[in-house]
């Protein structure tokens, strides 16, 4: 799919899972037909037709859909483009089976894209430069990431705190939307880098429901950030370095309460997983909008809603940013979801016509949150320091010479001077350092009131529902007895005989 061009829209992959034993048994059948397997169309329904990047159909195998949608877009990542792969459907569809998030540690056909990625990262990390090209050779640093985005919070699946500590804000700088604190760890070989990805899948929420026994209840982004430097004598540095970031987003499926029967938090956790693909659903609608080629001045001022959810405001980079995209649209072929799979169908035929525009970050305009870009803008900083420094004791000491000889008070006037500078300077790294240690509590802070007022707001309002309800209860019935009153009085007013009338009868 990405041979040699970079695509600047969104690629997207349909993935038809093939149906169970337990659908077959019910006597499910297939209502959507690939009519020329060779060809990336599909007919759902026997009447809705649609075209997509690449269509996988029941029979592909996990080896052929890294092959043909995921190979290449490693080979950009290793070039330093940033890749994003979203895996999109309803719940039970394949999207877990397809990236490869369950992995257990054992490669097997059955291994999804994730683990493939991983080991041919490294293939090309630990390649030895070939002969005469060494002076051309790049070298690579690898970090990983793991977050899972549950009921609107942000949890750090890497951290080794409790799951009330793993809890993170979302914070925008100049780069774009960035988790601060989020742990990155160095990896240097497949073998470390599945290891935290099971330690990651196993922090994570999932449930049985009726629609898979095991059901991802929340949306998780494991983050692969290269850092690659090559040698470059065109260069002031004689060197690029640049870091890209390879992002698998494994959404949690979406469903319909009514089908999956589901009740208590697993029904809180629909709405939330609802509330998050919606949004998702607005971005992608408003992003494609603004995207057309046809477009009016008005569409193509569409507003992009990312601040709806958490998720719309992770995934902003992937979508309708720098990044290159591949949406893989799983579904099912039974007959009994095939309003969940026209819409996902929808949904992904929407996204094809985001734009995107892909470029490669040099290392010195990264986030400075990023741990691997902090680790180097404090290397730099210690270096600037030191030379600081440096310069600092060769003048005190000229100034000391200057004053011991000349008894000139002009070095320790400098020397004073020095001094002052030196505690405004560190007073203001600690009055920064404050600010930002109170951005993130406060950030922290308020990710955890938010459910509290939420679920206060629900309760006075469950409250004042009921108090209106008994005052329009009391209000009806003062009025029904005023009106009776009213009735009577008439009534009685009617029978009595005014004075016109008493006089014709007198
Ligand atoms: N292409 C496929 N080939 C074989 N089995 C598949 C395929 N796709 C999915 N399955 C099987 O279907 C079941 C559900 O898949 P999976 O857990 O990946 O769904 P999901 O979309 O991630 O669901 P949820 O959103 O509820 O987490 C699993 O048992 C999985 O092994």
């Amino acid at each position: 799919m990405y041979s040699g061009a970079v695509p600047d829209t969104v690629q997207v992959a349909v993935r038809i899972r093939p149906l169970s034993t337990q659908e077959l048994a019910a006597g499910h059948h297939n209502v959507i037909v690939q009519p020329n397997p060779g060809e990336p169309r599909l007919i759902a329904r026997g009447a809705d037709e649609f075209s997509f990047s690449e269509v996988y159909g029941p029979s592909v195998s996990q080896s052929e859909v890294y092959e043909r949608s995921v190979r290449g877009l490693v080979l950009k990542l290793l070039e330093g483009f940033n890749v994003s792969i979203l895996a999109y459907g309803q719940t039970g569809s394949g999207k877990t089976h397809t990236i490869g998030t369950s992995f257990d540690g054992r490669l097997s056909s059955g291994s999804g894209i994730l683990p493939r990625a991983l080991l041919d990262i490294f293939d090309a990390v630990h390649a030895k430069p070939n002969g005469g090209d060494a002076a051309n050779h790049t070298t690579y640093r690898v970090f990983c990431s793991y977050m899972e985005l549950y009921q609107e919070h942000v949890y750090d699946l890497l951290s080794p705190r409790n799951r009330y500590g793993r809890l993170l804000g979302i914070r925008e700088d100049v780069n774009g939307v960035i988790v601060p604190g989020l742990t990155e760890l160095a990896v240097s070989s497949a073998e470390e880098a599945f290891g935290w990805l099971m330690h990651g899948a196993n922090s994570r929420a999932t449930a049985s429901t009726r629609m898979n026994k095991e059901s991802n209840r929340s949306h998780t982004i494991f983050t692969l950030i290269i850092r690659s430097r090559r040698m470059r004598e065109e260069t002031p540095t004689g060197e690029q370095v640049l870091i890209s970031k390879l992002h698998f987003v494994d959404l949690a499926g979406s469903e319909r309460a009514k089908k999956s029967r589901a009740s208590g938090d697993r029904f809180r956790e629909s709405i939330q997983i609802n509330k998050g693909l919606l949004a998702l659903g607005n971005v992608i609608s408003a992003l494609a909008s603004s995207s057309g080629t046809s477009q009016s001045k008005s569409a193509r001022s569409t507003f992009v809603s990312y601040r709806d959810s958490k998720l719309t405001r992770l995934l902003q980079n992937s979508l309708g940013g720098n990044s290159i995209t591949l949406m893989l649209a799983c579904v099912s072929p039974a007959d009994y979801n095939i309003e969940e799979t026209i819409s996902t169908l929808r949904y992904a035929d929407r996204a094809l016509a985001i734009r995107n525009k892909p470029s490669k970050t040099p290392s010195a305009q990264l986030s400075q949150s990023s741990s691997a870009a902090e680790v180097e803008r404090l290397a730099k900083t210690v270096c600037q320091l030191r030379t600081e420094n440096d310069q600092l004791r060769r003048r005190i000491a000229t100034d000391l010479k200057l004053t011991t000889v000349g008894k000139n008070g002009a070095g320790r006037q400098l020397a004073t001077q020095n001094r002052v500078l030196y505690g405004q300077l560190q007073s203001s790294i600690e009055e920064s350092t404050r600010n930002e240690l109170r951005a993130s509590i406060a950030e922290n802070a308020l990710g955890r009131l938010e459910p509290l007022v939420l679920q206060e707001l629900s309760v006075d309002y469950d409250e004042m529902s009921e108090t209106a309800a008994a005052v329009t209860e009391a209000l009806r019935t003062k009025c029904e007895e005023i009106l009776l009153r009213y009735r009577t009085e008439y009534e009685a007013l009617r029978q009595r005989p005014t004075a016109k009338h008493r006089s014709t009868l007198d």
